[in-house]
């Protein structure tokens, strides 16, 4: 495997810090924060810029894997072909964030309160600079997403102008857009930047961004569920980053629902730089587009069914399978149910993955939390069925036989805890996704542009140039 792991060239990791937040942040904490980030990105920079030098001088023509015809006609399953910084993900163990699995984010990133679940926005923090923030530090930067959290006029506008039966993702893809009217990359890039200081304005778009999708998509909530109008909560800087994002939903006022969003939005972040989110938000800005526009093709990337969208496609699968079998759930019932959907021609969705072949720790993380509150694992009878349909799937899809993992991935469970907590509406699970799937992509858009990185421009072949160069 590829993973090598070592923090030498990234910023001096601090101390994991307090697990409380000490006192309120400052409004001259709040700009501390940002620009001591970005303060020590810059230092961290020049040293990954030459380290990158290194590595293209001394193993420029080195191969690192071949590219088969079965991997050409098989969306590029297993291609090497991209450097990602924040993560990356073994077909066994799963996700690493900076070679750290997920257990032991949860254990070093800082939290909003002792015993809680590790904040999505240190998760960002540690994968743009390598380090693990200090509570202080984590505290102030969640202060200033609040303080730039507010929409500006045009865009509620405009989302309150949208018909409410467009798909909430469909409407996420244009807020998110829309946002690059203010884009100060797009604004410098026309004026004249140089290439060495890309990186800059990149990184205050995406600080931009992140502290604005919780708002978006409550508006979007609000719009499509609940007739428009103002939102139940507000902002507020003393708030972290998804109780903001609670508050301004408004759906739960159950504290296990902001602590549940705070572990979802945390590992849905970043998933190495492959999947179609990911790849699609760098792909795209890799043209310089700016983070909006690159961010909106993501989340494009996100609404299909194979990829982010199966979020709400479990959920829609288990409630008709729950309207469909007799009430005592016996497993014959629910393994007939699912060789029914497979004679059909159907997915079971939830299951499988590109790349993993053991279940995903991300589901086993959320199986974790619920298994922890009775009310959820042993009462609740909907996420019953999502736990006993994971034992019973991957039997079903084993003996199928097509599937290269039978196991569950994390969309399998993430629907089922929304629904527990009173978020019902199957179509915004996609949306939260959304919120979360910016910090890993958008991070590694700041290194895109601090390396230099170019333009994407693989080749493509005709089927005659595969048979005339495979022959
Ligand atoms: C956050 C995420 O994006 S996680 C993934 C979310 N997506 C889903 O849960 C949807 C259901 N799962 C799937 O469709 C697939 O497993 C994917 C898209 C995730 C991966 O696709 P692949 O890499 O092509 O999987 P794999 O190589 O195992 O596919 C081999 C065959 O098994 C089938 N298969 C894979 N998973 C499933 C499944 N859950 N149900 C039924 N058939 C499946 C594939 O459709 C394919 O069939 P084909 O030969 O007729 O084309
Ligand atoms: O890695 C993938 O291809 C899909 C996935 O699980 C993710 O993006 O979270």
């Amino acid at each position: 495997m590829f993973s090598i792991c070592r923090s030498s060239l990234w910023i001096t990791a601090t101390a994991a810090g307090h697990l409380q937040f000490l006192r309120p942040a400052s409004r001259t904490a709040v700009r501390h924060s940002s620009r001591a980030l970005r303060r020590a990105l810059g230092r961290a920079i020049i040293d990954k810029r030459a380290e990158l030098q290194s590595v293209r001088d001394n193993y420029g023509d080195v191969s690192v894997g071949e590219i088969t015809v079965r991997s050409l006609l098989g969306g590029m399953r297993d291609l090497r072909t991209m450097l990602w910084l924040g993560s990356q993900l073994d077909p066994m163990t799963g996700i690493r964030f900076h070679c750290k699995s997920i257990a032991e984010c949860q254990a070093l990133l800082p939290k909003a309160a002792e015993g809680g679940e590790m904040l999505p926005e240190a998760m960002f923090w540690f994968l743009l600079s390598g380090s693990i923030p200090t509570t202080e530090e984590i505290r102030a930067f969640s202060a200033e997403l609040a303080d730039q959290g507010t929409l500006p006029d045009y865009l509620s506008s405009l989302l309150d102008a949208l018909p409410p039966t467009l798909h909430p993702m469909t409407q996420v893809a244009i807020g998110v857009a829309a946002l690059n009217r203010d884009s100060v990359f797009a604004k410098l890039y026309e004026e004249g930047l140089s290439k060495a200081d890309y990186w800059k304005p990149t990184f205050d778009d995406v600080i931009n961004l992140i502290a604005k999708l919780p708002a978006i998509a409550a508006k979007i909530y609000q719009n499509t569920y609940r007739g428009g109008g103002p939102l139940p909560g507000s902002l507020s800087p003393t708030a972290d980053w998804a109780l903001n994002f609670s508050n301004l939903l408004g759906v739960s006022s159950d504290p296990d629902f902001v602590d549940f969003l705070r572990l979802y939005l945390a590992l849905h972040a970043d998933h190495e730089g492959g999947n179609v989110s990911a790849h699609a938000t760098h792909l795209v800005g890799s043209a310089l587009a700016d983070p909006y526009l690159s961010y909106s093709a993501g989340l494009q990337g996100l609404a299909g069914p194979l990829h982010g969208l199966a979020a709400q496609e479990v959920l829609r699968f288990i409630l008709a399978m729950q309207d469909a079998i007799p009430s005592d759930l016996a497993p014959s019932h629910i393994e007939e149910y699912l060789w029914n959907t497979l004679k059909s021609g159907r997915v079971i969705p939830g299951y499988g993955h590109a790349v993993l072949r053991r279940p995903d720790p991300r589901f086993e993380a959320l199986m974790t939390f619920a298994q922890a509150r009775p009310a959820i694992s042993q009462r609740d009878p909907v996420f019953r069925l999502v736990s006993q349909m994971s034992e019973i799937a991957p039997t079903v899809l084993a003996a199928h036989g097509k599937t290269k993992n039978p196991y569950p991935n994390v969309d399998a469970a993430s629907g089922a805890l929304m629904y527990h907590f009173g978020l019902t509406q199957t179509k915004f699970y996609t949306v939260a996704f959304g919120v979360s799937r910016s910090i890993g992509p958008l991070a590694q858009l700041i290194w895109d542009r601090a390396l230099g990185l170019p333009i994407e421009r693989p080749k493509s072949m005709t089927l005659e140039s595969v048979v005339a160069s495979a022959s």
